[in-house]
């Protein structure tokens, strides 16, 4: 399986219009690929709060139009990294848009674990409440969007319900680089998954971005890892590994689950 990360640059000074169309294009250059992967809140940055609201846009608003066609033209499965959804009877999600190759929605998922503790997107933004897989020839992934990273338990829930490969979308600043890639190296070993996380480049809203999109197996090795600036990062992987690494050692047969809790003396 080929899969494509599209590491781009979300910078201050070209329009969403402008990188929309830019991103559409890099997208048809990956035709071959089966998978691409773009980053999280890519239209707007993930850090520049104020075009949240701005830059919102409805499920099948201008990205999702030309994200749907760029697949098509393209023939790939396309995360679409995420877009600022305004839901007309709520408030903004921040939500991923998966499209097969024939530019059919095959799912959303509103980011559930929202970034900013009092600020930023934990206040802007609504929490989704549901999982997402979707099953593609080979292998079916869970999907995740970028602090979703820092929170176990969602992982291996995807991989209750099936997932094989983790796809992460994110805007991670440079500042917290380490926990990026150790994050995506402990979801991988723990879950014996692939993780594909793809992060954009640049500086917005004055937040440097960490880049290093990174694709583990589940053995936790890094089979590819871009660098910090505008880089698409191209990887072949065997989902089959999934499989065997479950098989040869079996951690995940080893749960103890419904454990009680401590004894008050
Ligand atoms: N956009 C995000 O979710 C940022 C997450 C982050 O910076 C962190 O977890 O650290």
């Amino acid at each position: 399986m080929r899969a494509s990360l599209i590491q781009i640059a979300v910078e201050e000074g070209e329009s969403v219009e402008a990188r929309r169309g830019r991103v559409a294009s890099l997208v048809r250059e990956q035709a071959g690929a089966d998978l691409v992967v773009l980053p999280e809140l890519w239209t707007t940055g993930a850090f520049a709060y104020e075009e949240f609201g701005t830059e919102a846009e409805p499920l099948e608003g201008p990205t999702y139009e030309a994200m749907a066609k760029a697949a098509s033209d393209a023939g790939v499965w396309l995360h679409a990294g995420s877009i600022p959804e305004r839901d007309p009877d709520g408030p903004l999600y921040n939500t991923s848009l998966l499209f097969s190759p024939s530019g059919d929605l095959a799912a959303a998922y509103r980011k559930i674990h929202r970034f900013g503790f009092d600020k930023g997107e934990a206040v802007l933004m609504g929490a989704g409440s549901e999982l997402v897989t979707v099953r593609l020839p080979g292998t079916t992934l869970g999907v995740a969007t970028c602090y979703d990273l820092r929170f176990p338990e969602l992982f291996r829930a995807l991989v209750d319900a099936g997932a094989e490969t983790l796809v992460v979308p994110a805007g991670w600043p440079e500042r917290r680089r380490d926990h990026w890639t150790l994050l995506a190296r402990a979801r991988a070993v723990e879950n014996q998954a692939f993780v594909l996380a793809c992060g954009t480049a640049g500086t917005h809203a004055g937040v440097p971005q960490a880049g290093h999109s990174i694709v583990v197996d589940p053995w936790g090795q890094v089979l590819a890892e871009a660098g910090a600036g505008e880089e698409i990062l191209t990887v072949d992987f065997d989902p089959a590994k999934v499989a065997t690494t479950r098989e040869q050692f079996p951690a995940l047969k080893d749960r103890m689950l419904g454990l009680e809790p401590p004894h008050r003396v």
